[in-house]
């Protein structure tokens, strides 16, 4: 099945919503507060264990896990005074529809005592020793990287080695089937999760609700949010909000949710005689303190939205991400690796219906970077939305693909197992520390066919070019991921959001020139970044248009995601720009993330990469000679290839601002020679 056909029956995940939470409930057989048509059927469907099972389950491994789990008890019953129960509540009853239609099988009904005691060799105590502790899922992931460090390589040009011989692609897994057994077996873990959460939910509606009820008490129903100038209670509020030291986060917050009250209803909460600007001053001003972060950035990110989804934005950036495994199916395939994982106490389900080797992760009593299967290869600690640039490649058996920025290798190793290891990958990454980790990475998942250099990448298609598929997963300020790295609030400066997008800009273009336009199959590049800056993104791809008239961008085939801007504060971008997806952390629960595809249709620009191109791979056709090459600023000596967001070099730096200032300048229409020129003293009286 071509992926876009399997991809239109895919849902996007959930957002992070009560919603989401309740679905899930219902998913699992739980009561939820609302009655729906899907609660009344979730019953009929899933099976639960009971809390005497669980705890029998836990002490004695897979024994337990072998007894039939019991039918889930009617709504009625289940129902608590609060209308939620924990697991340990519900007291087991009949289920009419399984035992009409087929009882609930096991999960591991058909385990042989073999795979038991397996389970039990490799139990909490061995891989205590592992490298991630006792804290549970800490290694690394493929934007941070800490995978750099793993020096628990397993050559694996074996293949899968676990006995006797098991499927490998996950293509023939039967979803429904599985999804059915897994919530089986995660039923107890999965149901303790949710009460957990609905009780957090629950907390901090309660804790919303009494803010706002606060404030009404306070102020009426028009919110007063800005001093007056003569007003001694509002002196005393602004000494404690602004407080350098210690802030009163319980009162920002109160004012945070008030301004954006006010700005959602301008005309009639506004106070008299004050503007638009003075509210949102005030909110950012307040943001800054509550979070943490620069003025500078806080007003970039508050830019993308409305006020009311910048406060989501922000709020998403305090917690993490959910944890994701993906399954590696050059190895295993997702049905038997979650069977080993719940085996060793791992709470998990499917990330969702758009991916086919997610798994995300509730509970685990072992480290996830140290398993027997980890090491093994049969997964890598992925980020969901790294998933995406992958899926939008969409690379084919057989062809040639190149990642340009692939440290430390979670997409190219996705890549590797989406061609199911024929073709080549040439995976490079300038960056020698981070090397390691790829190099790593692709042995233990077992990706053969992969390649790896270390240029930097706007060195190509010098080294190599006339790829199939191009990746450019590129070195950017991380701003979609501040829940994992909140150094980002305060050490991105506005000299970065220049530099960054300069070098993004000449890499997309090497991406583009490294590709074939005359590929049977491809000739696809696909553009990604981990932030949310338009700068770095819709920016970039617009360059890359402008630049190279021999591509056009296309449908990513990802079945959820925002559309890209077409136009931002006065910048009009390419229609097409709605062809790219935006993806934010408080819309998706996913990293921020954004993902353009883009398909050269005609020969690369004869100046550039053309004389690059393969023997017996050119065009025969006349070489269009670009009109419009790459600025004469994009020779330039590459930045310093140490920094994971795209090196520094304080001469080109240089040299680059000075030119910025001067364009600046002449946009203001002032005279740039006169940059340097000392302002004529006042004269005196
Ligand atoms: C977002 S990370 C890539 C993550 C990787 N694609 C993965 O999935 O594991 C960006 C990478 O770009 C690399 N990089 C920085 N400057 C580069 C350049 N000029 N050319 C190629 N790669 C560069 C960094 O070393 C870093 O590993």
């Amino acid at each position: 099945m071509g992926v876009g056909r399997r991809m239109k029956k895919q849902g996007p995940p959930e957002a992070l919503s009560e919603e989401h939470f309740a679905k899930l409930k219902r998913k699992a057989g739980l009561p939820v507060d609302v009655p729906t048509e899907a609660t009344a059927e979730a019953p009929k469907k899933k099976k639960r264990k009971t809390a005497k099972e669980t705890a029998h389950r836990k002490s004695n491994g897979a024994a337990a896990a072998a007894a039939a789990p019991a039918a889930v008890p009617k709504k009625s019953a289940l129902k608590s005074s609060n209308g939620v129960k924990s697991a340990k509540e519900i007291s087991p009853a009949t289920n009419g529809k399984a035992k009409g239609k087929k009882a609930a099988r096991p999960l591991f009904d058909d385990m042989s005592d073999d795979e038991v005691e397996l389970g039990d060799e490799f139990g909490d105590s061995d891989l205590e020793g592992g490298s991630s502790g006792e804290d549970g899922p800490t290694l690394g992931d493929d934007f941070l990287g800490s995978d750099d460090d793993d020096d628990s390589v397993v050559d694996s040009d074996d293949g899968y080695s676990g006995g006797k011989r098991k499927p490998m692609w996950s293509d023939d897994e039967d979803e429904s089937d599985m999804e059915e057994k897994l919530t089986a077996a995660n039923i107890v873990g999965l149901s303790r999760k949710l009460d957990q959460q609905m009780e957090e939910e629950a907390a901090a509606d309660k804790a919303e609700l009494a803010e706002s009820a606060m404030q009404t008490n306070i102020h009426g129903d028009k919110p007063k949010v800005l001093a007056d100038d003569d007003d001694d209670d509002d002196d005393e509020l602004a000494a404690k909000t602004n407080a350098l030291l210690a802030p009163d986060l319980q009162l920002l917050r109160t004012r945070i949710t008030e301004t954006i009250r006010v700005l959602d209803d301008f005309a009639n909460l506004h106070q008299e005689g004050r503007s638009r600007a003075e509210y949102t001053a005030q909110l950012l001003k307040d943001i800054c303190a509550y979070y943490g972060y620069s003025e500078y950035l806080a007003e970039k990110l508050y830019n993308l939205f409305t006020p009311r989804e910048a406060f989501a934005f922000f709020e998403a950036n305090e917690s993490a991400r959910p944890v994701v495994i993906r399954t590696n199916t050059l190895r295993t395939n997702r049905r038997e690796l979650a069977q080993a994982l719940i085996n060793r106490g791992v709470t998990l389900e499917p990330v969702g219906k758009w991916s086919k080797v997610g798994l995300q992760i509730f509970e685990t009593t072992v480290p996830l970077g140290a398993t027997p299967e980890y090491l093994a290869g049969h997964y890598i600690l992925q980020a969901a939305s790294s998933f995406l640039p992958c899926m939008a490649l969409d690379p084919q058996m057989n062809e040639r693909v190149l990642d340009m920025a692939a440290a430390p290798g979670g997409k190219t190793t996705y890549l590797a197992a989406m061609m199911k290891n024929t073709g080549f990958i040439v995976a490079n990454d300038p960056n020698k520390a981070r090397s390691k980790g790829l190099i790593g990475n692709i042995h233990r998942l077992g990706a053969s066919n992969v390649i790896v250099s270390n240029y930097d990448a706007r060195e190509f298609p010098k080294p190599m070019g006339g790829f199939d598929r191009v990746l450019l997963d590129a070195p950017c300020s991380g701003t979609g991921v501040i829940a994992k790295d909140p150094s980002v609030k305060t050490n991105k400066t506005q000299l970065d959001f220049m530099q960054l997008p300069h070098t993004q800009k000449q890499l997309i273009l090497a991406a583009i020139d490294s590709a074939s336009h005359s590929s049977k199959t491809g000739g696809f590049i696909v553009y990604s970044t981990c932030s949310v800056t338009v700068e770095e993104n819709e920016e970039v791809v617009q360059y890359a248009l402008r630049k190279r008239p021999n591509v056009r961008l296309v449908d990513t085939t990802i079945p959820f995601g925002k559309e890209g801007f077409t136009s931002y504060r006065g910048k009009k971008f390419d229609p097409s720009m709605s062809l790219t997806r935006r993806y934010y952390p408080h819309s998706y629960n996913v990293d921020g993330f954004f993902v353009a595809k883009l398909q050269k249709i005609g020969p690369t620009p004869a100046k550039t990469a053309a004389a690059s191109e393969p023997r017996g791979k050119r065009d025969t056709a006349p070489e269009v000679v670009d009109k419009t090459p790459i600025a004469a600023d994009e020779g330039d000596e590459p930045a310093a290839k140490d920094d994971d967001f795209g090196g520094w070099d304080d001469e080109e730096d240089e040299e680059y601002m000075e030119k910025g200032k001067r364009n600046a300048m002449r946009r203001r229409g002032l005279d740039p020679k006169s940059a340097g020129k000392k302002k004529p003293k006042k004269a005196s009286k």
